[in-house]
């Protein structure tokens, strides 16, 4: 968008006709619900009146959050994006950019798909206004390095912070330059990991998100969702919604030897921030096996988060761009002898803590061969479908991963 058509759509935003018209759609599809409460809310959040649809927001995020999500009624994540478009506009007219950044990325995160188009555009000019802003005091610092380069370890001191007997057996194959025939005949169909290296040099990120700023300038205003503990089987982990600025700080202050980091983990970030989908490519190898994109997702945070051993099921390359993490992996064979959950929701989750395995409760752990690696900065890790993977980043670290699945393939979700 250039920046007059931005100015010309912030001067409709101001007055707001085409949200009106779009909340009388709104308002049509929700009454085709049926619900008294859902028409009560549209006509609040529609009321020219910012507690009104402050009130209408309130009511929807009660609804989003009366039961588990899949049995929320998608007309009610619906009716929560337009109240918090109708809420945004009323900080945007106070010139409260942020709190109106904020209240849209709400929208986003938590509503439905119905007017994810308007959150995008609102999101857009509101942008552009809190930059103008901003841009009137700003003075660029020196620049700001997460990891810098160089940094090397020292591999008795990693092995310290690693699950028993890491990096003492079999360490997956790397290869430079793979060509796509290659990894499709040598790894794809054989269900076989491989690290890729020197294939993303070409990627913006990998010289823009090692920088503090850019990532402050680019996305500091946004609310993020972030996890809170020792990972997401521990009984104190949480969720929260902070934005991207408050979580550069918690990153940088973080000690890794204190026990609860924040992570920003499996969120699609790049569906949510245009400009930072612009900072990566989608690897050709995601195209193997006439397959389809599932979902892009970004796991950023300090050193000493630790996704647990789990398996996905789907293809997946997992994309180090900042930072080196920590990745051991179990083929799918060996499912049984890793305990998963008996529960649904965590069958995917193994009950064994790598970091401290209790050989009682877990006899047959200790003896099982597994794979495992340093995955380097500028290096994708390709990760079969249905094999047991556990991640522990060493340093700052910021991963991309696509998951993709055959055609055919029928755990598609
Ligand atoms: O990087 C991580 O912490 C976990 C990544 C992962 O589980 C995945 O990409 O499926
Ligand atoms: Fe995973």
């Amino acid at each position: 968008m250039s920046t007059a058509t931005v100015a010309a759509a912030a001067g409709n935003y101001l007055s707001t006709p085409t949200l009106d018209a779009e909340s009388s759609n709104l308002l049509q599809t929700i009454s085709s619900h049926g619900g008294y409460a859902y028409v009560r809310m549209s006509t609040l959040a529609a009321s020219g009146d910012f507690r009104a649809a402050e009130a209408a927001r309130e009511m929807a995020w009660e609804q989003l959050h009366s039961g588990p999500w899949h049995s929320v009624l998608p007309a009610w994540r619906d009716a929560y994006s337009m109240a918090c478009l109708h809420v945004a506009k009323f900080h945007y007219r106070n010139g409260e950019f942020k709190e109106s950044l904020r209240v849209l990325d709400l929208g986003l995160i938590m509503g439905g798909v119905l007017l994810k188009k308007d959150l995008e555009s609102a999101i857009e000019i509101v942008t552009a206004k809190s930059r103008e802003k901003e841009s009137e005091g700003f003075e660029k610092g020196p620049k700001c390095k997460f990891v810098e380069e160089g940094d090397e370890f020292d591999k008795e001191e990693v092995l310290r912070v690693l699950p028993e007997k890491s990096l003492s057996s079999k360490i997956v194959v790397k290869k430079s330059g793979l060509s796509l025939e290659g990894f499709l005949r040598e790894h794809f169909l054989s269900g076989s990991p491989v690290i890729i290296s020197d294939c993303m040099a070409h990627w913006p990120a990998r010289t823009k998100w090692n920088d503090m700023d850019y990532l402050k300038r680019v996305a500091g205003d946004r609310t993020v969702p972030v996890e809170v503990g020792k990972n997401y089987l521990c009984q104190e982990w949480k969720q929260e919604l902070i934005t991207f600025s408050e979580f550069l700080v918690k990153i940088q202050s973080n000690d890794s030897s204190s026990a609860v980091p924040t992570y920003l983990a499996q969120h699609q970030l790049f569906d949510q921030i245009n400009e930072l989908r612009k900072d990566i490519c989608i690897p050709d190898y995601c195209c193997a096996g006439g397959g389809e994109l599932r979902s892009l997702n970004a796991w950023f945070g300090p050193a000493g988060t630790v996704t647990p051993l789990h398996h996905d099921p789907h293809h997946n390359i997992l994309a180090q761009v900042v930072g080196k993490k920590y990745v051991r992996l179990y083929t799918s064979s060996v499912s049984e002898e890793l305990y998963p959950y008996t529960e649904t929701m965590l069958c995917n989750s193994s009950q064994v803590d790598l970091d401290n395995i209790d050989d009682g409760q877990f006899p047959k752990v200790h003896d099982l061969e597994f794979l495992d690696c340093i995955l380097e900065e500028g290096e994708m890790l390709y990760i079969p479908p249905k094999w047991w993977h556990y991640v522990r980043s060493l340093t700052i670290s910021f991963s991309v991963s696509f998951w993709w699945s055959n055609s055919e393939s029928s755990d598609a979700s």
